[in-house]
């Protein structure tokens, strides 16, 4: 099943503004206990990009998205939501925007499917005599069909997950604003959320989600913003943070002097020597070429390889701990 194309202005009548779906600008939250959750934050998600709000549990990215959806009122800052200032404009902008938050408000008594019908009843927007097409359409997408008659409070974490994403896809949304959306699903649910994803974002959403998991971003996002102690330490294309992960040449050999001479030699960077272990930033030189300096000098090699640092090496530099790299 295709996603609902999202309607967007003509590029030749979008603004600077348009090409973020959501701007920051010092965004801050300090609880009334004096807890600084989110300090000055200016986040920049790109309209059209996966963006992933990447953090361990506590850096403050619910508070961030609860700030964002105005849910909970920033101590400073400003912030815009697709095209309109928040909150001036939030009864404009907010239709457009489908949001999964923790806890959303379903009623335990109903089912998935009354409590969807009791959603789009109360949005003004939505044509009634369309519907339970839409509501199916929506249980469709999240899998959920078969225990749409299901009461809410006999529903597992996983499948209360599926009908908070259900009821964001009742109507094609410019923008979805995710908080941890594979959370509490079994591998099998966390695959089709995330092929979910992949599959709005194809069809013109932008998607802004939050998780703890960097295997997910890896997987799905184009962009990402890493989050840290309540500031935003790291901000940029994947594409770009992965091409900042240079690889380094990595030598074992019993003359370590003389393979840093050789390694000297050929202007490398950042030569280090630890033991027998020598290694090098390799930069744009080609690895056989390292080989062949070696040969020539007479360095006896026992072991050589090309190791390029992941990403989460990058983010560990960057936030000082390390992420859960699973899922
Ligand atoms: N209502 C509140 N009152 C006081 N402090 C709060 C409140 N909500 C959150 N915090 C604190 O703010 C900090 C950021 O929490 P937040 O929930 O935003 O982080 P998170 O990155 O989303 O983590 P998680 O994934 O665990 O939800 C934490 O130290 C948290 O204890």
């Amino acid at each position: 099943m295709t996603a609902p194309a999202v309607e967007r202005r003509p590029q030749s009548e979008q603004t600077e503004e348009d090409a973020l779906a959501v701007a920051t600008a010092g965004l801050t939250k300090r609880f009334r206990g004096g807890q600084l959750a989110v300090d000055g934050i200016d986040l920049a998600v790109p309209t059209g990009s996966v963006y992933g709000f990447l953090g361990p549990n506590g850096s403050g990215k619910t508070t961030t998205i609860r700030m964002l959806l105005g849910l909970v009122q920033p101590t400073a800052g400003t912030h815009r939501l697709l095209d309109g200032r928040m909150p001036e404009d939030a009864a404009a902008v907010l239709p457009r925007v489908g949001a999964l938050v923790e806890g959303p408000a379903f009623y335990p008594h109903l089912s998935g499917l009354d409590n969807l019908r009791r959603l789009d009843a109360v949005d003004r927007t939505a044509d009634p005599a369309t519907s339970a097409e839409r509501i199916g359409a929506a249980l469709d997408r999240v899998g959920l069909t078969p225990a749409g008659k299901k009461r809410y409070r006999a529903y597992s974490l996983g499948m209360r997950q599926r009908l908070g994403l259900a009821a964001a896809l009742l109507r094609p949304r410019e923008l979805l604003i995710l908080d941890e959306p594979t959370n509490g699903l079994d591998p099998q649910g966390t695959r089709e959320v995330r092929t979910l994803v992949a599959e709005l974002a194809a069809s013109g959403s932008t998607v802004l989600l939050s998780t703890h998991l960097l295997a997910e971003v890896e997987q799905i996002c184009t962009h990402v913003g890493v989050m840290h102690v309540g500031r935003l330490v790291a901000q940029a294309p994947l594409a770009e943070l992965r091409s900042a992960t240079e690889p380094r040449v990595e030598i074992e050999t019993d003359r370590p002097a003389d393979a840093v001479a050789t390694l000297c030699r050929l202007a490398l960077c950042d030569v280090l020597a630890d033991g027998r272990r020598v290694s090098a930033a390799l930069g744009d030189l080609p690895s056989d070429r390292v080989v062949a300096a070696l040969v020539y000098d007479g360095v006896p090699v026992q072991g050589f390889r090309v190791a390029v640092p992941d990403l989460e090496e990058v983010f560990v530099d960057l936030t000082g701990e390390g992420f859960d790299v699973s899922g």
